[in-house]
């Protein structure tokens, strides 16, 4: 039997912050990228700490089917299941490489095609926000764990876009919200932003992987929100190839706007 999801999340808690300083070490001591077969940029702080992510998890599931996307890009990808576990150990490394402090380092859980849990470390502060479905979410700053729950939208909503891979069709999105704020933001912090009430959208036109999104995207719909397609039903995952298309995550879940 794997441990529930409260169990599962204090033990993986320790190796987020491993994780997290071993990527700032990296990062201090110089950093060289190569490019993937994809043409994405890859470090030595990622493969490092995608190992060093899934012997945690294999630790507190035994039994736990991962992908991770270092070894996606080696090769080895599952095929999606019932509950399977997806690592990015190091999501925005282009913010990362350009030296902007966006980055994170992300664990999410799957049941049944929906994000059940997530961990989502910045290493940088080494902030972690973690939930999962039925435990609420909370974010923990110097020792310090706070609960967390998305806000109802202002007449001014703020939006957090990606600062890489802002597409032509996401900027048309927001240019149709009224009195629109907006944040460009990396990696899976946007979602971060609004479970912890201080964003209200993200809209995603151009492609990501389920690994970039599902750690956050369980944290978001634990405090409250909600992550649609473009068909505005919930956005799921356990895709072919874990590929997703495009969605637009909300912190209120009252809110009536859609992706088309
Ligand atoms: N063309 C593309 N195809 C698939 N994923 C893409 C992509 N362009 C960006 N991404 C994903 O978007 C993530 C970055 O998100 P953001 O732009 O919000 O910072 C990247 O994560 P990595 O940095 O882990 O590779 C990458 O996986
Ligand atoms: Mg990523």
């Amino acid at each position: 039997m794997p441990k529930d999801h409260s169990a599962l999340i204090a033990a993986l808690a320790p190796a987020m912050h491993d994780a997290g300083a071993l990527i700032e070490r990296i990062k201090a001591a110089g950093l060289t990228h190569s490019d993937k077969a994809d043409a994405s940029p890859v470090t030595q702080a990622d493969t490092q700490a995608e190992a060093l992510l899934e012997a945690a998890i294999r630790a507190a599931d035994p039994d736990a089917v991962i992908v991770g996307e270092e070894a996606v890009a080696a090769g080895i990808m599952p095929d999606p299941c019932g509950r399977f576990w997806l690592i990015d150990p190091l999501d925005g490394t282009r913010d990362f490489i350009a030296g902007r402090s966006d980055y994170s380092v992300n664990i999410g859980l799957v049941e049944a095609g929906v994000p059940v849990l997530g961990l989502v470390l910045h290493p940088p502060t080494n902030t972690l926000w973690a939930g999962a479905r039925g435990l609420g979410a909370w974010v923990e700053r110097d020792g310090m764990r706070t609960a967390i729950r998305t806000r109802a939208m202002p007449p001014a909503p703020r939006i957090v876009t990606s600062h890489s891979h802002l597409d032509e069709r996401t900027k048309a999105w927001v240019a149709t919200i009224p009195d629109a704020i907006i944040t460009p933001s990396g990696s899976s912090l946007k979602f971060c932003l609004l479970a912890e009430g201080l964003a209200d959208l993200y809209p995603r036109f151009g492609p990501t992987s389920e690994w970039d999104t599902a750690a956050a995207d369980a944290i978001l719909r634990a405090a409250g929100g909600l992550t649609l397609g473009p068909d505005a039903t919930h956005f799921p995952y356990a895709k072919p190839g874990y590929r997703n298309g495009a969605f637009l995550a909300i912190a209120d879940p009252a809110c009536p706007l859609r992706l088309v």
